[in-house]
């Protein structure tokens, strides 16, 4: 069973830094979130902190919600709402096995169950893995029946497949690299090597989602994939039914195509996820990224709306994630979370309140910040037994080798800087390898005077959007990590830092704990107003609705405005080919016949290997089609008359070179069709031009032909390019070119410029 988090209980055995700790104060402040610990000494205080991770009734929040999920009497409350199928790898509930066929369902909080919580708008079932191995028959059939209750419909994922894909090929590859941790440290071998197999069952595993999905999904319905995990699944359900609206989010950052294409598997799941309708990131970093991958790697062209291939479209936004605030607010009122508030100022009087809440995770940067912690005890010897570090750290993904060491790491750096600040009655951190109910999590937060978020990177992190939410009367000051998503958003009241630098973040916690009331409040007031707006309901609304409104005529009536041409209706040119007795075949070169173009190819950046090629599979067919009697070929090109002599030479057929400026049948001698008063003086500057950009712009290249000049740089970086490309317009249009008789013409991937005349539409006309 794969290592758990956020279930409420604690996953770990009390450890050795643990014992060490047990100071009369932290066994206070650990009875005070651990009810049922055996360090408790009465029940009373324990039975104030009601656990609602056990799916309760009353707890009118989330899926479990009657008004979002519950069927209704006759079910007409739902009648109008969009069918919504969430699917994401984990289950918003965790299962407990209790019997052979009776089960205990507790809810699994982690950022992504907690943003899903509050969507309201959409009649919603959420299809995923329910976090334990069921192998028998009895227990699944049971465990579907009580997660039905709870409009959740299980995958059921067995031992092998959870650690292939979910430790191995999710969280001990993907995970890190997309947190730009590179793969991981000791056995990057180990690693490599066990690559195909883990990425065989991550394929296996997201097939298994979509058969699923299948058996579920209604027409009409929107299915919203979520996060890493899932990133074979679009094209999958795509397979099951081409019409299904499809959406995927990624709930992690999406890291520079430099990294991306560290994975031995980058173009299989780029073109996957392509295969979805919308794809959705957190910020416009992250969507920059994923198209630039695509560009970079797949070789396919960015536009303004998304990625494009061969006029299919598939659209790439920023839908930046938030919190339900209002649950937060509203927690806030309740009695038994006023009296944990209550409670934690009585135990706290006197010192100021820092707060860390992370999973215990490599990205969440947990030593750098107790370093950080550390470094301004050091400095700031006033303040020692004034301020205090309460460090929630879950559990998460255990059964990874990485997270294991974490834990020690931490629980080492921890017990060290206790063991050197702290004195007979106090300590200065206080650190819970736990999860909090929801109600001690919002009063630990309200009593916060400074939280501290320095994720090394996160996808967003609502940790910062839930304490600010609960802050309304404090005003505390939130310190983030310039690498978390949500710096984005509420860069401008938070303090920014760079978890890497040490000093720094030392330096924040003193200018936060010293800041003025009307600066804190200010701040708050920026970022409050923030989190109230942009809430979890209003990103999946958008992120539904956007899905939706994607109609394929809106799509065809821009890629039309964008000249994309039209496939070839291929059954009606078969036909009339077939009907006819005398045919004219005329074919271009570059891009028609040619290999396709890999961008990051291995073809090396020898000239020659950058001329056109005719494509080898094509070589057969072609020949065929020379030796039937009743079809004339025609290949027009814009290439000169040596590289279609080279590809063409042993066909029987016709070569028009040079946009048709030069005319041969294969059996005779090229002819000109030249206008004999074509003006070529611009010739030599134009080329002084294209070497001044070929030898600045990496694997570019220019041909010079007798009519015209071509700078292509279809295998050098796109984005790259592009710039160059337009620049040298500019320096084009300025100089050498400014009074001559030429056009200048801008192609997907090269610049050409050629006498005026010098056209293929003249060559259709002659
Ligand atoms: O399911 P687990 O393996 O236990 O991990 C918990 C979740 O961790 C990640 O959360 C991310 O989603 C948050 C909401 O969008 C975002 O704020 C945070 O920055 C991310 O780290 C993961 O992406 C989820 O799929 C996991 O369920
Ligand atoms: O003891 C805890 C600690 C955290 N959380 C929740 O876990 C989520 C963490 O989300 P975040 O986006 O900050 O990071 P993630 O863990 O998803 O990477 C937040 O909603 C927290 O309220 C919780 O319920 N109990």
């Amino acid at each position: 069973m794969p290592g758990n988090k956020y279930n409420g209980t604690p996953v770990t055995p009390r450890t050795r830094l643990e014992r060490l700790l047990l100071n009369r104060e932290l066994r206070k402040f650990n009875r005070f979130f651990n009810p049922s610990d055996e360090l408790d000494d009465g029940l009373k205080e324990a039975e104030l902190f009601a656990n609602d991770s056990v799916l309760n009734k009353d707890e009118n929040c989330g899926p479990f919600n009657e008004e979002t999920f519950s069927e209704g009497v006759d079910g007409s409350e739902r009648l109008h709402k969009q069918r919504l199928l969430v699917v994401a790898n984990r289950l918003p509930v965790s299962a407990v096995r209790k019997g052979e066929d009776s089960w205990q369902l507790e809810m699994s909080v982690g950022g992504l169950v907690s943003a899903l919580l509050g969507v309201k708008e959409f009649d919603a079932r959420w299809i995923g893995w329910a976090g334990v191995n069921v192998p028998d028959e009895i227990g699944q059939k049971a465990l579907t029946t009580a997660l039905a209750e709870k409009r959740c419909i299980p995958v059921f994922l067995d031992e092998d497949i959870v650690h292939q894909y979910y430790n191995g090929y999710c969280n001990n590859m993907l995970w890190p690299l997309f947190h730009y941790l590179g793969l991981p440290q000791e056995d990057r071998l180990a690693t490599t090597r066990s690559f195909q197999s883990q990425f065989d069952a991550y394929k296996k595993a997201n097939q298994m989602f979509a058969d699923v999905v299948n058996k579920h999904y209604k027409e009409g319905d929107v299915v919203w994939c979520h996060d890493y995990h899932l990133m074979f699944l679009p094209k999958c359900l795509k397979e099951y039914n081409s019409k299904m609206k499809v959406g995927w989010f990624l709930h992690t950052p999406f890291p520079s195509s430099e990294i991306h294409r560290m994975l031995p598997s980058r173009s299989e799941l780029l073109r996957s996820v392509l295969a979805a309708d919308l794809v959705g990131f957190h910020t416009y970093d992250y969507a920059r990224h994923f198209v630039s991958a695509c560009t970079r790697i797949l070789g396919l062209e960015g536009t303004p709306e998304g990625v494009e291939d061969q006029g299919k479209l598939t659209r790439v936004a920023a839908f930046p994630i938030g919190i339900d605030s209002e649950r937060f607010i509203r927690a806030l009122e309740l009695p038994q979370v006023q009296d944990h508030i209550k409670e934690l100022k009585e135990r706290f009087a006197g010192r100021k309140v820092m707060l860390g809440v992370d999973r215990l995770d490599m990205i969440k940067g947990i030593p750098q910040k107790i370093l950080a912690f550390e470094e301004f005890l050091e400095e700031n010897p006033e303040w020692r037994d004034k301020v205090v570090l309460l460090q929630i750290a879950v559990p998460t993904r255990t059964d990874v080798p990485e997270y294991q060491k974490l834990t020690s790491q931490v629980h080492e750096i921890v017990g060290r800087i206790n063991g050197r600040f702290g004195t007979l009655t106090a300590v200065p951190i206080h650190h819970l390898d736990r999860s909090l109910d929801f109600h001690a999590l919002c009063a630990l937060y309200a009593v916060t005077d400074v939280a501290l978020v320095t994720s090394l990177r996160d996808g967003m992190n609502l940790v910062s959007y839930e304490f600010v939410a609960c802050q309304a009367s404090k005003k505390g000051v939130l310190i983030l990590s310039e690498f978390a998503g949500a710096a984005q958003s509420l860069g401008a009241g938070a303090i920014l830092v760079n978890p890497w630098n040490i000093s720094e973040v030392a330096s924040s916690i003193g200018y936060a704990l010293n800041m003025p009331a009307d600066e804190r409040e200010k701040r708050h007031n920026h970022n409050f107003r923030h989190v109230t707006t942009h809430t979890s309901q209003e990103w999946a609304a958008t992120f539904v609705r956007c899905s939706l409104e994607l109609n394929d005529t809106i799509v065809e009536a821009q890629l039309r405005t964008r000249q994309v041409l039209p496939l070839l209706p291929v059954n009606d040119a078969v036909e009339r080919y077939t009907q006819s007795s005398n045919r004219l075949l005329i074919l271009g070169f570059n891009a028609t016949l040619t290999e396709p173009v890999h961008t990051l190819g291995r073809r090396g950046s020898q000239i020659r290997e950058m001329e056109p090629r005719l494509h080898p599979q094509l070589k057969e067919p072609l020949k065929k089609l020379c030796k039937d009697q009743m079809t004339t070929v025609v290949v027009l090109s814009g290439s000169d008359r040596t590289i279609l002599d080279e590809n063409f030479g042993e066909y029987n057929m016709w070569l028009a070179a040079e946009n048709g400026m030069f005319l041969r049948r294969t059996t005779g001698k090229w002819m000109t069709t030249m206008p004999e008063n074509l003006n070529m003086d611009w010739v030599d500057s134009v080329k002084h031009v294209f070497e001044y950009f070929t030898e600045r712009t990496p694997r570019s290249h220019f041909e010079l032909r007798e009519t015209s000049l071509l700078w292509n740089y279809k295998y050098a970086d796109v984005e790259f390019g592009r710039l160059q490309a337009r620049d040298m317009l500019q320096h084009l249009w300025t100089g050498p070119i400014s009074n001559a008789a030429v056009d200048v013409v801008q192609g997907r991937r090269s610049v050409e410029v050629r006498a005026v005349g010098v056209t293929k539409v003249c060559a259709y006309q002659g």
